[in-house]
């Protein structure tokens, strides 16, 4: 049977994209308007302030003109797929499916769960795949033995859970997410619950106490493995340590059919060498699972999602595998989906934008970024573009190398350990040409950047059914935190030589290098956000028209940008099935994000090139605080930590309602042109709504998560010197 009756997947463009792009269009015009109305404005000031006043609009509105072209390169040709893994099955027999390598990483037990981890990784071995062509590497940064225990422990487990999950048929195959469902239905599951929770109260009781006690440890073997805890084994210098726990050529489950590998890898650390994070980890694996399996497809995932989808393989496989898609197609980007996200999602973690409306933007032109969970690789695409193969420097790392040997075997073992010592990148391509890039604190972004500069596709698949699932962060500061990071990572691209407003258009063209501009200059949102927070305000204080009066045509122009950007961003939401409320929290957060992430990401960077302080990869943490959980639930902002990035917040918060009340003052005594300042009114007063979470945790609450008073008095000092300023400097 041909593929052409049985198809693998098809696509369709979305009907929006002649009407999206008629609207750039217009929009671009009343853009080139308003900022000739500044341009001219600004020829003709007649005083200091109007100048500088001026100024600062033309900036960020010039800033905010080049954020929404790169915004409309998303809506240009956005594409939906489907694929029939169906079909998949029915032309390919078992045997011929490629080997799939699945590296899932970790880095700290404390903020990262071992028994999270462990169901990540079951939920990826109980993949409806041939076992004997699965291998998972889990690569532990955090060089734990809690993790390698919770993992000696699952390889058992697993043993009971593959078999059940496949006789049962079962759909939720991450164990945590299964016993969670009603499961009274199936006959075995009470055993395997009574096992799972055996398992949890070891592991959990092992990571209260910080260390693995003889009692817990079974056979020689076992105490010979975590013997290599010695003295002196501290997270950032200890040897190798390469553990098969499970080998799919021996082991066999409590059925007799063949397990697949599981192999924990730490890399050897030392505090002298540079380790690049997640990247540095993610190339280990590369070169361990190529001495051992060297699958031609490779998934990466992060160890705070899991598999929701037994077929996953297959989904993406209808692409990779399909020879109409050429030899080209690099790899197949699932979205990141949130489970524990609250109602009206408060800190705006869903990211519908960034993991599914912008990927179907990219997936009509060259494929979506790469997000760094949830996405399947061809092995080949780490090694240079799909003309031009680099060879690793040696040829068992090559991506087409067979490997013949035993994953035990004392070469395969040497070579693995050769490959994972930390100084052996030293003078090779690792990092800059081949494999996972480093130079940025977003591997992910600037690894799927880099290859598809160098001629790679990708595709974005988005079945129905969720294929992964994973936890988003739920208190504020953690949010803040983790965009701070990708801050840092996406400026740490703007400013190099791969640059995507020039090297990305040069080697992708206009859609493409701005669809990647969009992100690397996610950070100088601050500007003209931060402009708007106080200067219209500080104005109002002052009694100052800065924008058109109502009467002015211009007027009109201000209210056709505004409701023209805000209502496509709404109906861009709504299309993917987002609710008002959610975006509406969305809206916020970005501006949330704009005053205290992009903020303080950016001060960070610039002290960073400066050489000034360094700044790592800062895990967020994926630890469940009770009474912090209880108020996300409630959709309760949580402040509590004083951290500084609060104050500019809070800050804009004190000044839109002095500002706001000012005016309503003067509107009052008639003192001012209600006319003329109709429109900072206006911005005070959309403010003032958006900080509702804010006035609501400095007065309101006594919970733990309010506005530390510390906080909110720094905030109100600085408030009033900026008020004080610009009185001193406006009324001259
Ligand atoms: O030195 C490190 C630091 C992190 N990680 C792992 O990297 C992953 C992502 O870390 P996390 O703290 O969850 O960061 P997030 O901001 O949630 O992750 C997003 O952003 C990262 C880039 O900043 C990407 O790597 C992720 O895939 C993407 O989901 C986790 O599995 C970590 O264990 C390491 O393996 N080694
Ligand atoms: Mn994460």
């Amino acid at each position: 049977m041909s593929t052409d009756d049985l198809p693998l997947h098809t696509h369709k463009h979305s009907l929006r994209i002649p009407f999206n792009r008629l609207f750039a269009l217009i929009y671009w015009c009343a853009i080139l308007a308003l900022l000739y109305h500044h341009t001219h404005s600004l020829l003709h000031s007649t005083t200091l302030t109007s100048f500088f006043i001026t100024l600062s609009l033309l900036i960020s509105d010039s800033i905010l003109a080049f954020l929404n072209i790169a915004t409309q390169a998303f809506r240009m040709n956005p594409l939906y797929r489907k694929e029939f893994p169906e079909n998949l099955k029915r032309v390919l027999r078992k045997s011929d499916l490629p080997a799939l390598d699945v590296f899932i990483c970790t880095a700290d037990p404390y903020k990262e769960p071992p028994m999270n981890v462990v169901n990540t990784a079951l939920s990826v071995m109980a993949y409806d795949y041939p076992t004997e062509k699965l291998s998972v590497y889990v690569s532990d940064d955090g060089g734990s033995a809690l993790t390698l225990f919770a993992f000696v422990e699952a390889a058992k487990f697993a043993r009971h859970w593959l078999p059940f999950c496949r006789e049962n048929n079962i759909v939720e195959r991450c164990p945590e997410a299964f016993f969670e469902t009603d499961h009274s239905r199936f006959f075995e599951a009470e055993n395997i619950e009574v096992m799972y929770q055996g398992m949890k109260a070891r592991v959990e009781n092992v990571i209260e106490r910080g260390k693995v006690d003889v009692e817990y440890i079974t056979g020689e073997r076992e105490s010979q493995v975590f013997s290599k805890w010695s003295d002196g084994f501290t997270r950032q210098n200890h040897p190798t340590i390469i553990q098969v726990l499970l080998d799919s050529s021996k082991e066999r489950d409590i059925t007799g059919n063949a397990m697949p590998n599981l192999i924990y890898v730490s890399r050897e650390k030392s505090r002298t060498s540079e380790h690049n994070f997640k990247a540095g980890a993610l190339n280990v694996l590369i070169r361990v699972s190529a001495a051992m399996t060297n699958a031609p497809i490779v998934l990466t995932i992060d160890c705070d999602m899991y598999s929701n989808d037994a077929q996953t393989p297959y989904r993406a496989l209808c692409y990779l595998l399909d020879p109409k898609l050429g030899s080209k197609l690099g790899y197949v980007q699932f979205p990141q989906r949130f489970r524990g996200i609250n109602k009206n999602d408060i800190y705006a973690c869903e990211l519908k934008r960034l993991f599914v409306i912008n990927a179907e933007g990219m997936d009509g032109v060259l494929g979506p970024n790469y997000v760094g969970t949830g996405c399947f690789f061809n092995r080949r695409v780490f090694f240079g573009g799909p003309s031009q193969l680099l060879s690793p420097e040696i040829p068992e790392l090559a991506p087409y190398n067979v490997v013949d040997k035993l994953i035990q075997s004392t070469e395969v073992m040497e070579l693995a350990h050769t490959v994972a010592a930390c100084n052996y990148e030293k003078n090779t391509d690792w990092g800059w040409k081949i494999g996972v890039r480093y130079g940025s604190l977003v591997e992910d972004y600037f690894t799927g950047y880099q290859l598809q500069c160098e001629g790679w596709k990708a595709i974005f698949c988005n079945p129905a059914r969720a294929a992964f699932y994973g936890d988003a962060p739920i208190n504020l500061v953690d949010v803040i935190n983790q965009t701070k990071r990708w801050t840092i990572g996406l400026l740490e691209v703007t400013f190099s030589k791969y640059s995507p407003i020039t090297f990305g258009i040069r080697a992708m063209g206009p859609i493409m290098g701005l669809s990647y501009a969009h992100y690397s200059f996610w950070p100088i949102w601050s500007i003209p956000i931060t402009i708007y927070a106080f200067l219209p305000q500080l104005a109002l204080l002052n009694g100052i028209t800065i924008f058109p009066k109502v009467s002015e045509k211009w007027f009109i122009l201000y209210v056709f940008l505004f409701l023209g950007a805000y209502t496509q961003d709404f109906l861009d939401f709504v299309v993917e099935g987002g609710t008002f409320p959610r975006w509406w929290n969305d809206q916020r957060m970005w501006m949330v994000r704009s005053l205290s992430s992009f903020l303080f990401g950016s001060i960070e960077y610039l002290l960073k090139s400066l050489g000034i302080s360094t700044h790592g990869f800062n895990v967020t943490s994926k630890v469940l605080d009770e009474d912090q959980s209880k108020r996300y639930e409630q959709g309760t902002m949580e402040f509590g930590v004083p951290s500084p990035m609060f104050v500019p917040l809070t800050m804009a918060a004190l000044l839109n309602l002095a500002a706001f009340s000012w005016g309503h003052v003067g509107a009052f005594r008639g003192s001012n042109d209600l006319e003329g300042l109709f429109l900072q009114m206006f911005i005070a007063g959309f403010g003032i709504v958006n900080c509702i979470p804010i006035y609501e945790a400095i007065v309101s609450r006594s919970d733990k998560g309010r506005i530390p008073t510390k906080t909110t008095l720094v905030s109100l000092f600085l408030a009033l010197a900026l008020c004080v300023g610009a009185y001193v400097s406006l009324r001259n």
